[in-house]
């Protein structure tokens, strides 16, 4: 890998970054004060437990969808099989939707965005599974720790994705060369910053995503055996295809 390969991987890691990403962080910023009333805050709490799951698993397929954009634009990942696509997606992509999502977590009021406004965790109460936004908002609180800059975001999102130790892989030596290329690319970008030592915590974090993921589709497992017409008929097909 000559530097200039890195750079040019960078750059498009990057550029895929800023363009697939729905809010800009100047845009949110903005917003950041911008809080549920009580009244509102209410009604989503008086919201059936069913209800606010199909609420919040449209709003995270929206977010996923651009997830999808952003991988098939990571140099390599198109090269890969259609089935190694989707099985890095499967498991990947809401990893990926967390660390974006962690991006506008407002640490002075532990608020993340949702539905236009800043919400704390007591609006997710009707979802009846506190364990997992609890869970959620400590990784975000964590995530804003480490002040990561939109262009690591960017390569450390692409690296949660092109993963060779993902299940049900058909050609794993193909994705290990691109997940080694982006991985070259996030040490250059982290040494470039000055930022060497943040890789190891990286790595951490990786694990806590998977965590953070299986324990999501544990609890939609419960969602799905207790409310089985709206998984199977009232989510959206993309949200089913990858967690269900
Ligand atoms: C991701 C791209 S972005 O531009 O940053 C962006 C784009 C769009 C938004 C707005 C948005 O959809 N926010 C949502 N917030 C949460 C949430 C919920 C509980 C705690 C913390 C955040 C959503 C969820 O549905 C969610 C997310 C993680 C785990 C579990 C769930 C709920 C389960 C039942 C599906 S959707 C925010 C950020």
């Amino acid at each position: 890998h000559s530097l200039r390969n890195i750079d040019e991987l960078c750059a498009s890691i990057v550029r895929s970054h800023r363009e697939t990403n729905q809010y800009r962080v100047e845009e949110l910023q903005a917003l950041r004060w911008k809080l549920f009333s009580r009244e509102e805050l209410q009604a989503y709490q008086s919201k059936s437990v069913d209800e606010m799951w199909q609420h919040c698993a449209i709003r995270l397929t929206d977010a996923v969808q651009y997830v999808v954009e952003f991988a098939k634009h990571i140099p390599g990942f198109r090269m890969l099989s259609q089935n190694d696509q989707i099985a890095l997606l499967k498991t990947g992509s809401m990893e990926v939707v967390l660390v974006r999502m962690s991006r506008f977590f407002n640490t002075e009021n532990n608020t993340v965005f949702f539905d236009g406004k800043f919400a704390g965790a007591e609006i997710f109460k009707s979802l009846a599974c506190g364990d997992l936004i609890t869970a959620v908002f400590d990784f975000a609180h964590d995530m804003c720790g480490l002040k990561l800059t939109e262009q690591q975001i960017a390569l450390f999102s692409a690296l949660v994705l092109i993963n060779a130790d993902r299940p049900c892989l058909e050609d794993r030596g193909r994705v290990q060369r691109v997940q080694r290329s982006v991985e070259l690319g996030l040490t250059h970008i982290l040494h470039r910053d000055n930022q060497d030592n943040l890789m190891h915590k990286l790595y951490q974090r990786m694990a806590v995503l998977r965590s953070l993921c299986s324990l999501h589709m544990e609890k939609l497992r419960w969602f799905s055996q207790r409310y089985p017409l709206t998984a199977h008929s009232l989510f959206p097909p993309l949200y089913k295809e990858l967690f269900a």
